[in-house]
């Protein structure tokens, strides 16, 4: 089924953006672990839609309610079940969707996967609101990583062409991101907060969108974690993040770019500080043959323009297979990438808690 996933915990995400609810059920969740309910509201409030002029407009409270699996204050250990639910669907401006397919969006490739049985309205199982379940499982796991003082934070690097300098990838410490998850658009210098939601809300008067890549960041992991060939720290952690709607790629270190540099660059040179193997620069981005050594974990994800734009674009009708236009209406992101932070971080922290589990680090 493809909305389960996991090895050593198990994750089974359902639900539709217009339909009852959405939700998750998360399977070997070890017993006996205090939940900080506040702080799993806080991630879902980080994410929910509505929040200011940069998001959809639609409002949703993301409050959830736990069903199963938690009991006094403590998790059973048996599976458990959330449940969100929907509360401010409005399907009036999908009608039109239901045969004149949206450029960018799954309308097309989800009537063909599922014979034109498929939820169309909001994009149905499509949707990014799927991921309000997976930045709760995520703030589960997150609470069980920061128990061990494992940190994971993010920051906005680029929206569009504005960029902002990278984490520094060697010297990087928990309080930066810890202060990063608390910010409602998350740059390490303001002055970019400004330049960027400028440029988000031009191209929502111009009836367009924006991509972005988001920085992640993760220290005081053990060294140890993954193996090698297809548990790779990256592959892990990549299936997931491109589970996320709209990410296009993910890069680890310095990435890409590595391709640039000379192996005399490119290695990452070491040394032992206080018993402590560390290295002098950070371009494999914490990881060595699939497995952690201990120096921050970074990734980059690129994030692509939300689809759905009200500028006219070419498209088909497929009940009739004939060319024709469309004028999307309705309430859509101008820019995915600052209500995709959570989300991203979510993804890691259930990879990373699973891996975890694989060394019996829990
Ligand atoms: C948090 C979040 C919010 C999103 N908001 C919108 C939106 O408002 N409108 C839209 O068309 N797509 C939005 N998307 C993206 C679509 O869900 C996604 O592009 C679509 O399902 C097709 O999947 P793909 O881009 O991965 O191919 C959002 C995605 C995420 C993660
Ligand atoms: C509701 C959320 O975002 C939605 C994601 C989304 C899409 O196509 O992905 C389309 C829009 O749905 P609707 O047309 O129902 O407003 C967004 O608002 C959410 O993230 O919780």
């Amino acid at each position: 089924m493809s909305s389960v996933w996991g090895k050593n915990i198990k994750i089974s995400i359902f639900g539709e953006s217009h339909g009852i609810a959405i939700g998750v059920v998360i399977d070997g969740i070890p017993p006996g672990i205090q939940l900080d309910i506040e702080y799993i509201n806080k991630e879902m409030k980080r994410r929910a839609p509505g929040r200011n002029k940069i998001s959809t407009s639609r409002k949703e409270g993301d409050n959830f309610e736990i069903l199963s699996g938690y009991f006094n204050g403590r998790t059973t250990g048996t599976p458990i079940a959330s449940i969100i639910y929907n509360t401010n669907q409005k399907s009036k401006d999908y009608e039109i969707i239901k045969n004149i397919v949206r450029p960018g969006h799954a309308d097309y490739t989800g009537y063909i996967k599922y014979s034109g049985f498929n939820d169309y309205r909001g994009g149905g199982h499509f949707s990014g609101r799927i991921t309000a379940p997976l930045v709760f499982a995520g703030a589960i796991a997150k609470q069980i990583l920061n128990k061990r003082n494992i940190v994971i934070g993010s920051h906005i690097k680029s929206i569009g062409n504005i960029e902002e300098d990278s984490f520094n990838m060697i010297n990087l410490d928990k309080s930066l991101l810890i202060n990063l998850t608390n910010k409602e658009f998350p740059v390490i210098e303001d002055e970019n907060e400004k330049r960027m939601k400028e440029y988000i809300l031009k191209l929502k008067e111009e009836k367009d969108s924006i991509g972005g890549i988001i920085e992640t960041a993760v220290v005081n992991l053990p060294v140890g974690i993954g193996s090698p060939f297809f548990d790779s720290v990256e592959s892990r952690l990549s299936h997931l993040i491109f589970s996320i709607p709209a990410v296009k790629g993910i890069e680890f270190g310095a990435g890409f770019s590595i391709t640039k540099l000379k192996g005399s660059m490119a290695n990452d040179e070491m040394y032992v500080e206080e018993g402590k193997v560390k290295t002098y620069s950070n371009n494999n981005g914490g990881v060595l043959g699939g497995i952690t050594n201990g120096m921050p974990l970074i990734f980059r994800t690129a994030i692509k323009p939300t689809p759905s734009i009200g500028t006219v674009q070419r498209t088909v009708d497929i009940s009739i297979m004939k060319n024709t236009s469309i004028e999307i209406k309705g309430r859509h992101d101008p820019c995915i990438v600052p209500r995709a932070v959570p989300v991203v971080e979510a993804a890691a922290a259930i990879g990373l808690l699973d891996l975890m589990m694989e060394n019996k680090l829990i």
